[in-house]
């Protein structure tokens, strides 16, 4: 089964196939803009297990190029962002030529920036292979990391379309699938009680986390990024709402070091942080009360940390966010929940959020 979607963002619409047999309609698109070459940008883990298949529904229509990146945020920085375009250079890539990002959120991250850059801006396409990438597929923010933090290099450029091939989910470890579902939650606590209520009782352990199983939820929660994005491309509103769990996510990423921690792995500790704030600060219920506390209980049998490890500092996870994106006048921010389904953006105190991670640490 397979659908399609369209995303109709400000800057233009397209197209986003899901589900199994959805690689089957790259074909006719490219035969439909006929680029002068195509790079593929790929991770030697996709390469090995997928790159075969790829090739095979590409087809000999075109001319090609295939480009190697590192596996995971390894490839989101300065050198590799450089090497990657001294490649398309080399290649002789112009501006009718077409990237196509062939992996996770990390490749697909660097080769939308690298398109957004490359001659002022060229097409590409997204062929998401893991969960998460449900998520960095659509919506066009593209970046790189700075030394100093997360994606805080970057620009908004939409791809030409999205083939999300369902099968490729079958080889992803539990882990990877573990940190893409976390976006799915994401998208869930701030999209509708239901459609988390629905997760909590259809995905109850990482055994679950199986292709078939996941069709309705990763169109839900893509549907929820396109409500968004639809709403407000460039974040200057209501797509702040996405990067619920974010804040506190980033900080811990760079904290513990990318790799050490994957970023649904960190974007679900986030949100037991977010929730905890909202208590506070929004009006939701304590931790461990009522609701919370089945959700909470939920994410730790599905093996996600809910609380903090105790080697990390309150305070030093406190200035790391201070160089998050939504904070405003020296101001952190936060996406804080009314309700599930109710998202609000609030400015925080430092003091209460030192006092709230103090409270998070673990043994
Ligand atoms: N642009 C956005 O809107 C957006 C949204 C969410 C996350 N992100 C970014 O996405 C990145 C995380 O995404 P990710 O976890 O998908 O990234 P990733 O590209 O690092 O992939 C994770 C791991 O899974 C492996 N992998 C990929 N597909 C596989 C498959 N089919 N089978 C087996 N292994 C496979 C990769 O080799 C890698 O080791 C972060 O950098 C995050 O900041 C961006
Ligand atoms: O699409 C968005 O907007 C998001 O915030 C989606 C997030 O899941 C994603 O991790 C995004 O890259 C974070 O954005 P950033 O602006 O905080 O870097
Ligand atoms: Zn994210």
């Amino acid at each position: 089964m397979k659908e399609k979607l369209e995303i109709r963002a400000k800057s233009g619409t397209y197209p986003l196939w899901i589900g199994t047999g959805a690689l089957k309609e790259l074909a006719g698109f490219l035969r439909g803009r006929n680029p002068s070459k195509l790079l593929i940008v790929t991770d030697p883990t996709v390469k090995q297990l997928h790159l075969d298949t790829l090739l095979e529904e590409i087809g000999d229509d075109f001319p090609y190029g295939v480009y190697t990146v590192p596996k995971g945020e390894e490839a989101k920085t300065f050198r590799e962002y450089e090497r990657l375009l001294t490649f398309a250079l080399e290649e002789e890539l112009d501006r009718r030529s077409l990237f196509l990002a062939f992996g996770g959120g990390a490749v697909g991250d660097l080769t939308g920036f690298a398109a957004a850059t490359f001659m002022r801006g060229i097409g590409y396409v997204q062929i998401p292979t893991t969960i998460l990438a449900h998520d960095s597929a659509i919506g066009g923010k593209t970046a790189i990391n700075h030394p100093l933090g997360k994606n805080l290099i970057g620009a908004f450029h939409h791809p030409l379309a999205v083939f999300y091939e369902l099968s490729f989910l079958e080889t992803l470890p539990v882990r990877e699938k573990l940190s893409g579902f976390a976006e799915i939650i994401k998208e869930a606590c701030i999209g509708s009680p239901d459609f988390l209520q629905e997760l909590m009782e259809e995905i109850d352990g990482p055994e679950k986390l199986v292709p078939e199983n996941l069709y309705l939820p990763l169109k839900k929660g893509i549907l929820v990024k396109k409500h968004f994005v639809e709403r407000d491309e460039r974040e200057e509103s209501v797509r702040a709402f996405l990067n619920f769990g974010h804040t506190l996510g980033h900080a811990l990423e760079k904290e513990m070091g990318y790799g050490r921690i994957a970023h649904g792995e960190a974007v679900a500790t986030g949100m037991v942080f977010a929730l905890s704030l909202s208590g506070a600060f929004a009006g939701f219920c304590a931790p461990y009360e009522g609701w919370t506390g089945d959700w909470l209980r939920w994410l730790e049998t599905l093996g996600y940390r809910t609380k903090l490890p105790a080697s990390l500092s309150p305070e030093r996870l406190a200035e790391r966010m201070k160089l998050d994106k939504k904070r405003e006048k020296g101001r952190l921010r936060f996406v804080l929940l009314r309700k599930i389904g109710e998202p609000v953006l609030t400015a925080v105190p430092e003091a209460a959020v030192i006092e709230h991670l103090t409270r998070m640490k673990g043994a």
